[in-house]
């Protein structure tokens, strides 16, 4: 039996910065569940700030590389970014007429968005006599006049779409003011108009990130109207959380932002420490974490400072080699100081906002909102990455904890959209319906620390979690 991810096949340069290029085409094409096969066109020479130069891969080279992959793999899509020449362009598209199935978006990279040429001066006229052969292109407004020699979009359009072009999305994102435009033309008409906000600056990689998503949707056999919406919606996120190496320059797309949102993040079984570990803390963390769990809050009470540190530094290594997330009970202060994902606050222990000044936008903080749908909406409001809800049940560990309804955990899944995390006295007989309450992972302690082999009871409190 064979199983595969839908295959995207990517022509384009290696961009030693990260931003765009075939970095960019792996990191969107992957993290939208597609496998990106990629054939090196270009070595760039470029940062952040500009592109500096730049060498073609030997044209044979190239094409024994796409065959490779041609002939193993079933290429559900094709992303053309930089090809640099007419060379390469003829190349390409006469190996892509013996695959005339597989739709080929075409991003047309004559120059970088910060300044530099990505180019041969013959680049132009090729892309113009492949046009025919691509399903769909995506040029900024810059692209669209500069392909088509024309000084505007209108003649522009036409011009591309009477040479064969089938489908168009133009990025409107280098025209002024302060909303974009996009839209979609096929066979020449305008089909789809979308309109977002601008972000400030300026992003290294977002034309080579929008190809790459929308051939990884056309991958999957989404019609263009439906892919549109969906590549915008995963290229504004991937912008939203794009870094800036420095104060100048461009910012670096994060196209794996949405694995480390809290949404991603706070699923499953939801371990938190409890001062009677002792010395076995480590080994019964790492025991939960083979089982299964998939955040772990550090919970210590006392006020040995340096133990907690130890204790913490300790957790949070343990943590990263298994992915988990780390959160750090009660104290923003000790979270930052180990670098921990974020901290959980209960209502006593400071504002969501001070915590967000001192971990910054990526920190997940969760926020206590026993049985109050009233706190929730206040958590909500300071910006709480999600809200937990309990006591479930009579807690062992907090015997006088006021007790959460059921009721109340449904109304909380029905009008938030953040993860739900229930508390408080839950066992693994209680979990199924704390679960189809809507609460997304399930914070113990009594019962996961309970028995002698927290790996098996861990493993059994996960495939409760995940039981359909
Ligand atoms: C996931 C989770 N939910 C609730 C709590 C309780 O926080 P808080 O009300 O601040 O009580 P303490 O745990 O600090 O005693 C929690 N820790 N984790
Ligand atoms: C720490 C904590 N907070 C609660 C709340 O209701 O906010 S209940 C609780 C204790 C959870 O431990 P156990 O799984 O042993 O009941
Ligand atoms: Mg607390």
């Amino acid at each position: 039996m064979t199983t595969m991810r839908p295959v995207t096949l990517c022509f384009s340069g290696l961009d030693p910065s990260g931003g765009a290029g075939l970095q960019a085409d792996i990191e969107a094409i992957a993290s939208l569940g597609g496998h990106a096969t990629v054939v090196c066109t270009a070595l760039t020479v470029q940062d952040s700030q500009q592109v500096y130069d730049f060498a073609l891969v030997d044209t044979a080279l190239l094409l024994a590389q796409a065959k490779a992959v041609l002939a193993d793999f079933q290429v559900a899509s094709v992303k053309i970014g930089m090809l640099g020449s007419r060379a390469v362009v003829d190349a390409i598209f006469a190996l892509l007429a013996e695959h005339p199935h597989i739709p080929v978006v075409l991003d047309p990279v004559l120059s970088a968005n910060a300044g530099g040429n990505l180019a041969h001066d013959d680049l132009r006229d090729a892309l113009l006599a492949v046009l025919p052969q691509t399903a769909v292109i995506t040029p900024n407004s810059l692209e669209l006049r500069r392909l088509a020699a024309c000084d505007n979009d209108a003649a522009a359009i036409a011009k591309l779409s009477a040479s064969g072009a089938q489908a168009i999305w133009v990025t409107g994102g280098h025209e002024p003011g302060d909303q974009i435009m996009n839209r979609l033309y096929v066979h020449g008409d305008l089909a789809l108009t979308t309109q977002q906000a601008r972000l400030h600056g300026e992003f290294h990689g977002s034309g080579c990130t929008l190809a790459a998503t929308l051939a990884a949707a056309m991958a999957r056999g989404m019609t263009l109207t439906d892919a549109v919406p969906w590549t915008e919606r995963y290229v504004r996120q991937a912008l939203e959380h794009a870094d800036r190496p420095r104060s100048t320059g461009q910012f670096i797309p994060n196209r794996l932002a949405h694995l480390h949102t809290a949404a991603a993040c706070i699923q499953g079984l939801y371990a938190i420490t409890n001062a009677n570990l002792g010395d076995t803390l480590l080994t019964q963390v790492r025991q939960a974490l083979i089982g299964g769990a998939r955040i772990v809050q550090y919970r210590d009470k006392s006020n040995d400072a340096a133990k907690r540190w130890r204790e913490a530094s300790a957790l949070r290594l343990l943590c990263s080699e298994f992915s988990a997330t780390f959160l750090i009970n009660d104290d923003a202060a000790l979270a930052h100081a180990v670098a921990a994902d974020g901290v959980h606050l209960g209502q006593q222990d400071g504002a969501v906002a001070h915590a967000r000044a001192l971990l910054g936008r990526h920190a997940v903080i969760g926020v206590t909102c026993h049985n109050d749908l009233a706190l929730a909406r206040s958590a909500v409001a300071a910006g709480a990455n999600y809200l937990a809800f309990g006591a479930m049940f009579a807690s062992r560990t907090k015997p006088h904890a006021s007790l959460c309804s059921m009721e109340t955990l449904q109304a909380a899944r029905a009008e938030f959209s953040l993860p739900i995390v229930a508390i408080g006295g839950i066992s693994h007989d209680t979990i199924a319906p704390v679960r189809a309450a809507g609460a997304n992972a399930i914070a113990l302690i009594s019962e996961l620390w309970r028995g002698d082999d927290t790996l098996a009871h861990a493993q059994r409190l996960t495939q409760e979690i995940y039981r359909p």
